[in-house]
């Protein structure tokens, strides 16, 4: 038989699971999939096999999944009863992606029992993320013990952030001792998504200096020039930078002092608080930006309050990396809020024409799932909507892995 060429990767989310299994002899998608609300009375599972012809027919099961183990036996029942069962002879590897590799990790890397230790070892870095991650791994290998894993890190684009941007300005020795130092996230987002941009400018990589803009759940910006990451919102944690669904982003770290100090509140109940319990939701009640601008049109004052935070901070975060950049080529909006929500890009650049960006009215409302341009004509800086795929960049890091590891 020749070699097997399928890749499966698994990108599971702190309540979610998202999957594909591709075929890297071409680049085919052969099922996709999600479970979200895991660990809810109502979690809910979509599994669409893709046929040869591009026609799809999702499959959708409600039912309580009360953790990412179920979740992760689920989908792989779903691909066996399209004969795609996690089994296949034609699998060659598993991807998985970790959204925290700390300083060990900057390279997709195969997981031993060391590895998986590390990433372990990580939780309190990650704790809504590495824990999923390492469950999705343990599960994977004890369906397919004989099969590579491979970790492929949320931290590794951001390795090339110099010194000046990754350490904060605390007491060094302190820093070094417990490794405390802006690591950065969503980096196969903002590496796959700063490459197409070039692609969409007729550009190599190397030429072009943007700034990505990945706005889902989880949000944050970077500032990528000539290819290479020179600084990211997030930081130690995902919880610096950006008004995210739920959470805070940049706040007063003293804002956490006072509130042990002045309101009684334990640390676990602080970090419960900016994690899940801020950003979007905690300004309004709604973290999907659908809802809000539902409301919005409705004249909800909330709502709109809400939206103007995200807003003047995602505008901060444009001007800053401006800035460090000096010169810039394009901004490009992607994930969920950025591939989707019109008004948010509109509102983002808006007031920005002294720095060359502005925003094409009729260009914005179209939809697509193909990377465009959404900028008029005229405009020094581009301004992009690029569709996210990092399953796709983990299956190709994945793939490239472990067929280069067998030569
Ligand atoms: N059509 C849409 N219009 C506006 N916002 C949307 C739309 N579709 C999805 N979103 C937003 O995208 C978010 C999810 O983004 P996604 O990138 O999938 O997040 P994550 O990977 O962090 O789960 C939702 O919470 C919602 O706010
Ligand atoms: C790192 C991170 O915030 O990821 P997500 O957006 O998937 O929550
Ligand atoms: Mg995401």
């Amino acid at each position: 038989m020749s070699n097997p060429t399928r890749v499966l990767v698994l990108n599971s989310g702190s309540s979610s699971v998202k999957y594909q299994l591709l075929d890297m002899s071409d680049g085919a998608r052969l099922a996709v999939g999600l479970v979200e609300r895991i660990g809810e009375e109502t979690s809910r599972l979509v599994h669409t096999p893709l046929t040869g012809d591009g026609s799809a027919a999702g499959r959708e099961r409600t039912a309580a999944v009360p953790d990412h183990e179920a979740a992760l036996k689920a989908v792989a029942e779903e691909l066996a009863a399209d004969g795609l069962g996690l089994d296949s002879p034609e699998l060659a590897a598993i991807g998985h992606r970790v959204v925290h590799g700390g300083l060990r990790f900057s390279e997709p890397t195969v997981v031993t029992d060391e590895v998986l230790a590390e990433i372990e070892r990580l939780i309190p870095v990650a704790p809504l993320h590495n824990p999923a991650n390492v469950t999705g791994i343990r599960t994977a290998r004890a369906l397919r013990p004989d099969l590579p894993q491979v970790a492929v890190f949320d931290t590794a684009f951001h390795t090339s952030m110099p010194e000046h941007a990754a350490r904060y300005a605390i007491d060094v020795e302190t820093a070094d001792a417990h490794r405390i130092r802006r690591y950065g996230f969503h980096g196969t987002s903002h590496a796959y998504v700063s490459r197409r941009v070039a692609g969409l400018l007729g550009k190599d990589p190397a030429e072009v200096n943007v700034i990505v803009l990945h706005l889902g759940n989880g949000a944050s910006a970077s500032a990528v020039a000539g290819g290479r990451c020179v600084d990211t919102s997030m930081g130690l944690t995902p919880l610096e930078g950006l008004v995210m669904g739920t959470r805070s982003g940049d706040i007063d770290p003293a804002v956490v002092f006072h509130l042990e100090r002045v309101a009684g509140m334990a640390t676990d109940e602080i970090d419960v608080l900016l994690n899940k319990k801020s950003g979007l939701v905690g300004l309004c009640g709604d973290n999907d930006m659908r809802e809000i601008r539902r409301r919005i049109d409705e004249g909800d004052e909330r709502a709109q309050l809400a939206f103007d935070i995200y807003i003047h901070r995602l505008k901060k975060y444009i001007g800053a990396y401006y800035a460090v950049l000096g010169r810039v080529d394009a901004v490009a909006f992607t994930a969920g809020v950025g591939e989707n929500a019109a008004p948010v890009r509109e509102a983002a650049v808006a007031g920005l024409e002294e720095l060359g960006l502005a925003v094409d009215a009729g260009l914005n409302a179209v939809r697509s799932a193909e990377p465009r341009l959404i900028s008029p004509e005229y405009a020094r800086v581009a301004v992009a909507v690029v569709p996210t795929d990092e399953e796709l960049e983990i299956a190709r890091q994945t793939y490239s892995l472990v067929t280069s590891a067998a030569h």
